[in-house]
């Protein structure tokens, strides 16, 4: 079984707990009630690289990362240093995240909030938005093509972005017929869990113009996302580095600055 089945398995127990506390009705209510989504496409495109920033307590490849007693403290820390969308991980058995971690960041930002999980049921779409997500990630190796074109849908009827998150070419072309207007391109390989970024490299240029392109993964400061940048990036996703370092809100405003370069508009679309 691979590192990706596992997490689901878990997924899916924890989300059968939930199922049964919480009906569909309930979460829809909850739902109508949450703040208008804002728009997660406008927030990663325009000028220079954007940087969307990650509440991440562990991984199943590093374990504990960080304590993190107060994300939505960290996720004003990133707003402060000019992220342009939070990601939240709210998995709890390897991530230790959690659906109160989310409804906490999105009290405290103004920015658009990433519900990042492994979401394979439109129950799971339904809760992101309930506590106040405005874009959900949907992995492509998680899920075959009749399940992620119906995702995709159900997240946009709601009112959330997409993320469509790939591995290698094979899945651009899944993610684009499934008609993903952002997509995310995961330098970890889900099997051995090692970051090969020279992923994005070689995976981008399969993504049509128009999408935005997201780098995930393995960014260890300005370097990267430059990197990344040249590579044809719109924007990047970061969590170790910053949870891990001394002064997230420096590392951010430092790799914002790094994004908002002149020299990096030059070729780029
Ligand atoms: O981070 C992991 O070990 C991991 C393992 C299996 C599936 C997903 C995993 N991470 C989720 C992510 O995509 C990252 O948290 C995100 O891209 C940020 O990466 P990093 O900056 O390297 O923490």
């Amino acid at each position: 079984m691979s590192v990706l089945d596992e997490i689901i398995d878990g997924v899916r127990a924890d989300l059968a707990e939930r199922q049964a506390r919480v009906s569909l009705d309930e979460l829809k209510e909850r739902a109508a009630k949450a703040p208008a989504a804002k728009d997660g496409v406008a927030a990663l495109k325009g000028d220079g690289v954007k940087v969307i920033c990650e509440v991440k307590r562990s991984s199943p490849s590093k374990g504990a990362l960080a304590a993190i007693a107060d994300p939505a403290g960290l996720a004003a820390d990133y707003e402060a240093g000019g992220a342009a969308v939070i990601s939240v991980l709210t998995e709890q058995r390897r991530f230790g995240g959690s659906l109160a971690d989310l409804e906490a960041v999105r009290a405290r930002v103004d920015i658009p909030v990433l519900r990042k999980d492994f979401i394979v049921t439109s129950y799971q779409l339904w809760e992101a938005r309930a506590y106040g997500a405005d874009l959900a990630l949907l992995i492509v190796a998680a899920l075959d093509q009749p399940a992620l074109e119906s995702l995709i849908e159900r997240a946009v009827s709601i009112g959330l972005t997409p993320l469509v998150e790939v591995h290698d070419e094979d899945e651009v072309e899944r993610a684009v017929d499934a008609g993903a207007k952002v997509i995310g391109v995961n330098a970890r390989n889900l099997k051995t869990l090692e970051v090969d970024r020279s992923t994005f490299e070689r995976v981008a240029p399969e993504i049509p113009d128009g999408i935005v392109k997201i780098a995930e993964s393995g960014i260890r400061g300005p370097h990267d996302l430059i990197a990344y940048a040249n590579a044809g990036a719109d924007a990047v996703l970061v969590g170790e580095s910053l949870v891990t370092g001394k002064d997230p809100k420096s590392a951010v405003s430092d790799l914002v600055a790094a994004g908002e370069h002149p020299a990096l508009r030059h070729g780029r679309g």
